[in-house]
């Protein structure tokens, strides 16, 4: 709740002239009826049109002063709550940029998208009914029965014993349903996760034809949200029948009460009007209550959400005085044990101990869901370690700042993402200021300069959203030369020229050699052609270093390579290597 109202701070001001301005709207429109009573019963019963101008004056000034109070309150509301929600959906969206992959292995996108959506909008639509109608319709309330008491003591018991009524009634209806709006948000999750999942992957989704399928999961999820809603608002209905009931009811009762009054000369016709405009006055602050009452409920669930999100601590710091410096790209797995949830046990990597000298051409291979990928996430301290110790350029990676890290250990990930944008903008995500000599550079030794060049606009063209408009080869070529931009001391390429053909893949190769003779490189690759040049070739297996040799050396001695290498050799293609494990065993 503290990081939540932290964001209000900005709005101190309009969040404090709202409930101002609206108290002074209300009590004008308090002393209206007031005045109508008297120039009825001091102006035109009595014939003295003195006070008929009089009370007249004093009634347009007191109406003025509620409009534009009115006009005031409402202003600084909508701009206190619209700022407070912006800010919200910025401190989510900052403190998301700082959360570590596990951070985010927590929630689910579309959980995140909901939050900085429909949750920060039902938390806008809250405050700004808090800070206006939250004090008016109180103020409303207790001034109405204030003035009602004032002008006839008697009339004002059958006004509360309405007024309690209403109150039991409403209540009942906000209790149940808070209940039915707290899961109907989380309902949202589910819509938004299916609109989510499908839009991204449209293209399999028709691929696979599973059009009709994708549509009947969102018509599940949309109609389930819209039963929740249905029942919602349905109660919510309920209120308007109830309140006019008990409006009509009151009427007919202060109209026979009243009636009797003024023939037996008890009260005055002016008075017995303004006690008719102090009950529905009443009666309506209390059905405004009860919307604020829904809306609150409606928000705490929102809150809630979103708190969980700020509330999240990154769990990879920097550690006390961070190095700013690499001595050179040695990487060193000292005895490394890691699993994806610390202390579960369930280790992904188990005892790995492996040293790596700067400039070497390393090559990764094993099974599906043997590591490989999880090893070098170590690297560049994407997930911090279980036991052991990762060492870059004989430092503790946990020494490091962390962006200084990650600009100097580059990855291309196996989910290679472009931005929409021209080629030249998606390779300066590697470095800002690279020129666009260094960026030409890049796309020789990634091979990426051959297709720009037969593009028509070159290195202007535009990449649409998510890299749709090249193919994925072109792609991950891309996607090596804005990680070769940022000159790192280490580059790892994860499965990133699986779609490249085997000539281009080489090619890639030799022009590394040539182009980052001093970077230590990682090459993770189904196929055996992608890593048999490399200057040792790590072997892994279930989590644990099987080998960890040449080439020539991993043919000769090690029984899981060899396997690889002929099976490839023979077949000509790439290697399931999970399966040859089960025709192994
Ligand atoms: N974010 C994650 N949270 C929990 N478990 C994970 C996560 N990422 C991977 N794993 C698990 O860790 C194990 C190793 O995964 P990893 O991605 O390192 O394998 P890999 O060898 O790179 O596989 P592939 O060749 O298919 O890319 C797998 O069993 C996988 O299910």
């Amino acid at each position: 709740m503290k990081e939540i109202l932290a964001q209000i701070k900005q709005y101190k001001k309009d969040s404090i002239l709202t409930p101002v301005f609206t108290a002074l709207e209300v009590f004008m429109e308090m002393l209206l009826p007031f005045i109508m009573a008297k120039i009825i019963d001091d102006g035109i019963e009595k014939g003295n049109m003195t006070n008929v101008y009089i009370f007249g004056g004093v009634m347009v000034v007191a109406a003025m002063v509620s409009l534009l109070s009115g006009f005031l309150a409402g202003k600084y509301a909508a701009s206190a709550s619209s700022g407070f929600a912006c800010n919200l959906r910025e401190a989510i969206y900052r403190k998301v940029q700082t959360y570590s992959f596990s951070n985010i292995d927590k929630f689910s996108t579309a959980g995140l998208v909901t939050r900085m959506t429909t949750d920060v909008t039902n938390v806008q639509n809250a405050y700004q009914m808090i800070i206006r109608i939250a004090v008016r319709a109180p103020l409303m309330l207790i001034c109405s029965m204030a003035m009602c008491f004032a002008v006839s003591g008697s009339m004002s018991t059958i006004f509360l014993a309405a007024i309690v009524l209403l109150g039991i009634v409403l209540g009942i209806i906000v209790k149940k349903t808070m209940k039915v709006f707290t899961e109907a948000f989380k309902k949202y999750d589910d819509l938004n996760a299916s609109i989510q999942e499908n839009v991204s992957a449209i293209r399999v989704v028709k691929a696979y034809v599973r059009e009709d399928f994708e549509q009947k999961k969102f018509k599940k999820a949309s109609g389930n949200l819209y039963k929740m809603f249905v029942k919602a608002e349905s109660l919510i209905a309920l209120n308007s029948p109830v309140m006019m009931f008990v409006i009509y009811s009151c009427i007919m009762l202060i109209s026979w009460l009243g009636a009797k009054n003024v023939v037996a000369g008890t009260m005055k016709t002016g008075e017995l009007s303004s006690v008719f405009t102090y009950v529905i006055s009443a009666m309506m602050s209390l059905m405004m209550l009860s919307t604020i009452f829904v809306m609150i409920s409606m928000s705490t669930a929102s809150i809630r959400r979103i708190s969980e999100i700020l509330k999240e601590t990154p769990d990879l710091h920097n550690g006390e005085n961070p190095a700013k410096d690499m001595k050179d790209g040695s990487v060193d797995f000292n005895n490394v044990s890691f699993s994806y949830k610390h202390g579960s046990g369930k280790m992904v990597l188990n005892n790995i101990d492996l040293h790596i000298k700067s400039g070497e051409t390393i090559g990764i291979i094993g099974s599906t869901g043997c590591g490989k990928t999880s090893l070098v996430n170590l690297i560049s301290r994407l997930y911090d370690v279980d036991d052991g110790s990762v060492c870059v350029g004989g430092k503790d990676v946990r020494d490091y700042d962390m962006e200084y890290l990650r600009n100097q250990v580059s990855v291309v990930l196996q989910k290679n993402v472009l931005f929409s944008g021209t080629i030249l903008d998606n390779l300066r995500w590697g470095s800002e200021n690279a020129t666009d000599a260094e960026c030409i550079e890049a796309c020789e030794a990634a091979c990426a300069d051959e297709f720009i060049e037969r593009f028509p606009e070159k290195y202007e063209t535009y990449i649409e959203q998510g890299g749709t408009n090249v193919s994925g080869g072109q792609k991950q070529r891309l996607c090596i030369a804005r990680a070769l931009l940022k000159k790192p001391k280490v580059l790892i390429l994860d499965d990133s020229t699986s779609a490249v053909d085997t000539a281009t893949d080489a090619k890639i190769r030799a022009a590394f050699a040539k182009s980052i003779p001093g970077t230590t490189k990682f090459i993770i690759a189904q196929r055996i052609s992608s890593v048999q040049d490399a200057d040792r070739i790590i072997v892994l297996d279930g989590g644990r270093v099987n080998g960890f040799d040449t080439h020539e050396k991993l043919v000769e001695t090690n029984e899981i390579y060899r396997e690889i290498y002929e099976s490839q050799v023979k077949g000509g293609g790439d290697f399931d290597v999970q399966s040859a494990g089960k025709e192994e065993a």
